[in-house]
């Protein structure tokens, strides 16, 4: 069967959260690490290509993006998705904005939609303010987000800000009424030249509907839940036969291991769970690794001894308050920097120890991490909690397990569960 849809994720996280939920949705979905040197050999129905654009200029986003995208043109691809974060995670200089349009205008395309809404993971959109959980996105943690803050939950005011195309709104009235009705508000906001529009969605049912609605869209940009309702297009046509299941992964034996960069609420309460559990923990301060300390080197002697006990966490994050403190310090970028190069090298370090089963918390993070490790490619396999599902690798020096957890999902045991899920 030929591949039918090619999607471009802004960070590792999120691409894998995108992979599990096509797969769930019936998809054979694999996830590349970067843009492919060669053709895909896989019989697959979907690929996901895991890019490290979220933060960085947006011209850079935009190059490796149109690669991308190219790359999934020439393996065929009918329809294709942008995948960003579920909570819309930019800064007015982008990447959202440029990245859309400059995939658009690559497509020929005038018109797509925009639309982070992830029910159920607590994100929903209502006249097209963001919610996570019971609170506006401005009111998250995500506004203390070490790089991409959010302070505004009007996305249509957020997108106009990135977009040089006029930015409108698909409302819930519409969105409630059906896909007909949908289709017919698409139509009109194209007549009246609108090039992009944020949807309204508050649960699966929406998604479902909205799905239906964007059949002929050659691009879709979303956060991952508008892929629950793409599947069904494709076997409406007769294009999508398998049904995919996760199927439990071949995963390898071997030490465990966390790794969490990320300063999102979820992820503190996690740190702070499995501490509070009594299990290792190993932490680095960013201002010591700016003096030129050796914490590497310290975190690998410290998890060396305890790998055959059961996992270790090494972790730089951090509440935010003290974030603050050390951006202030040294500029959130160089901080990010030194921590991601920190974490990737300790993360290299634990796999020479034996480590083989990882989970990687931070989306950034994971990109580096990912990279460090040389993998080329993921395989996508149970799901641990929405939006995170365990992984094994291609490429790298040896195949590994890993979960990339995106920043703000799963529930506060989540470095103790996981591994209950590997077989
Ligand atoms: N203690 C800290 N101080 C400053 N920056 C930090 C600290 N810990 C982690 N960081 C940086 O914050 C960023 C977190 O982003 P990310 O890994 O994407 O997490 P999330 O998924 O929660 O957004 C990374 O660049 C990371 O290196
Ligand atoms: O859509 C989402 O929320 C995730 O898939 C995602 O992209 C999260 O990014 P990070 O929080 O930076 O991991």
């Amino acid at each position: 069967m030929p591949l039918l849809l090619g999607c471009i994720a802004d960070d590792f996280t999120g691409a894998t959260d995108l992979a599990g939920m096509l797969v769930k949705a019936g998809m054979r979905t694999i996830q590349m690490i970067g843009v492919p040197r060669a053709p895909l050999e896989e019989d697959v129905d979907a690929v996901v290509i895991a890019l490290k654009s979220r933060t960085v200029p947006a011209s850079e986003a935009v190059e490796a993006s149109l690669q991308a995208l190219r790359y999934l043109q020439d393996a065929g691809c009918r329809q294709f998705y942008f995948k960003y974060c579920s909570t819309f995670d930019s800064t007015d200089a982008g990447n959202i904005g440029p990245v859309a349009e400059a995939l658009m205008e690559a497509l020929g395309t005038d018109f797509t939609i925009a639309c982070p809404a992830f029910p159920e993971n607590g994100r929903t959109i209502f006249k097209g303010h963001l919610f996570v959980g019971d609170v506006l996105l401005s009111d998250s943690g995500m506004r203390h987000h070490p790089l991409t803050p959010m302070t505004d939950a009007n996305l249509v005011r957020v997108l106009q800000r990135q977009a040089r195309n006029r930015v409108g709104l698909i409302d819930h009235a519409v969105v409630s009424r059906g896909t007909e009705v949908i289709r017919e508000r698409i139509a009109a906001l194209k007549r009246e030249g609108t090039g992009i529009a944020i949807v309204d969605a508050i649960d699966n049912e929406d998604l479902m509907r909205i799905g239906r609605a964007l059949d002929d869209m050659p691009l879709v940009t979303a956060g991952s839940g508008i892929a629950l309702g793409l599947p069904q297009n494709f076997r409406d046509k007769g294009l999508l036969q398998a049904t995919a299941h996760a199927g439990a992964l071949d995963a390898p034996r071997g030490a465990r291991a966390i790794i969490s960069g990320s300063c999102s609420s979820a992820t503190n309460a996690q740190v702070a769970h499995f501490i509070a559990s009594g299990q290792p923990a190993f932490a680095i301060d960013p201002l010591r690794l700016a003096e030129g300390d050796r914490l590497v080197d310290d975190a690998l002697d410290w998890a060396a001894p305890l790998l055959d006990e059961g996992p270790v966490l090494v972790y730089a994050t951090a509440a935010p308050e003290d974030v603050k403190a050390v951006q202030q310090r040294l500029g959130a970028a160089r901080a990010g920097a030194l921590v991601e190069e920190a974490l990737a090298a300790i993360a290299r370090g634990l796999v020479k120890l034996g480590v083989r089963r990882m989970l990687i918390a931070g989306g950034e993070t994971s990109g580096a991490v990912v990279s460090a490790l040389d993998v080329t490619g993921l395989r996508i396999g149970v799901q641990i909690d929405p939006g995170v599902p365990w992984t094994t690798t291609l490429g790298g020096e040896q195949p590994l397990a890993l979960a990339l957890k995106s920043g703000n999902f799963g529930s506060e045991d989540f470095f103790s569960k996981a591994w209950r899920l590997l077989p």
